[in-house]
């Protein structure tokens, strides 16, 4: 079920995994006629978002951007996953994208903020055209973080989001449940470095999903392609 894929550099990386996802926008697009994709934040993204945002051969008003996961922090922070993909994603050709973003505003992610991100989601098609996933050498994707006080309903829940803070997240998180991110057309997991490699081999042994919450996707049931290079 695990395809991995290497490159030599972050360039070509970045154009290969850039290639994936506008196939598979491209093709939701020409059978829904909309098409919906869920990217990480964190910095490895950076140079994929932007050459997948300079695609012209996507028509990008027929599309909805969202994030796998947020920090519970202004837009304009540079903490926050949606200025990452405002700036180096939704500019030029994908500038006419609708982003609809996880962070809907408040101090905490609390019942009513989550009601707000919940309302707001509700265009999105049932299944997204590409979910791109990140990883932390703690092993979280998403914010699945080990020691995550939501861990347990992120992964089982229906959500579709859900808050979750941990010890190793920083601010207080919303994301996407396990369920929700696993019903995409394509799957994709976006690591680099050497450190990362070495994540995801410890993560691909033995051992309890709560240590290394990316096993969750990893021992999943679907296909998913690993985008990997030093
Ligand atoms: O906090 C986060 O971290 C992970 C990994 O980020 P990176 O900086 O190591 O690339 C990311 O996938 C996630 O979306 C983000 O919220």
């Amino acid at each position: 079920m695990l395809d991995r894929k290497s490159f030599a550099d972050r360039d070509t990386l970045a154009a290969e995994l850039a290639e994936a996802v506008a196939s598979r926008i491209n093709e939701a697009i020409e059978r829904d006629g909309i098409a919906s994709v869920a990217v990480s934040g964190g910095s490895t993204p950076a140079r994929f978002f932007a050459v997948l945002g300079k695609r012209k051969d996507i028509a990008w008003e027929k599309v909805l951007v969202t994030l796998v996961d947020e920090r519970w922090v202004d837009e304009l922070s540079k903490r926050s996953n949606a200025n990452l993909v405002n700036t180096k994603m939704l500019q030029g050709p994908a500038a006419t994208a609708r982003f609809i973003p996880l962070y809907s505003g408040g101090e905490e992610p609390d019942a009513e903020a989550l009601a707000r991100t919940t309302e707001a989601l509700k265009p999105l098609p049932q299944t997204f055209a590409a979910v791109v996933l990140g990883m932390g050498n703690d092993g979280h994707t998403a914010s699945f973080f080990p020691g995550g006080d939501a861990l347990e309903d992120a992964l089982n829940g229906e959500g579709p989001v859900v808050a979750i803070r941990a010890p190793g997240a920083g601010e207080p998180r919303i994301t996407f449940t396990l369920s929700r991110l696993l019903a995409t057309d394509g799957l994709y997991l976006h690591i680099e470095g050497d450190e990362k490699a070495e994540t995801l081999e410890k993560a691909l042994a033995d051992g309890p999903v709560e240590d290394m919450p990316v096993r969750a996707v990893l021992r999943a049931e679907r296909p998913m392609t690993v985008y990997w290079c030093p």
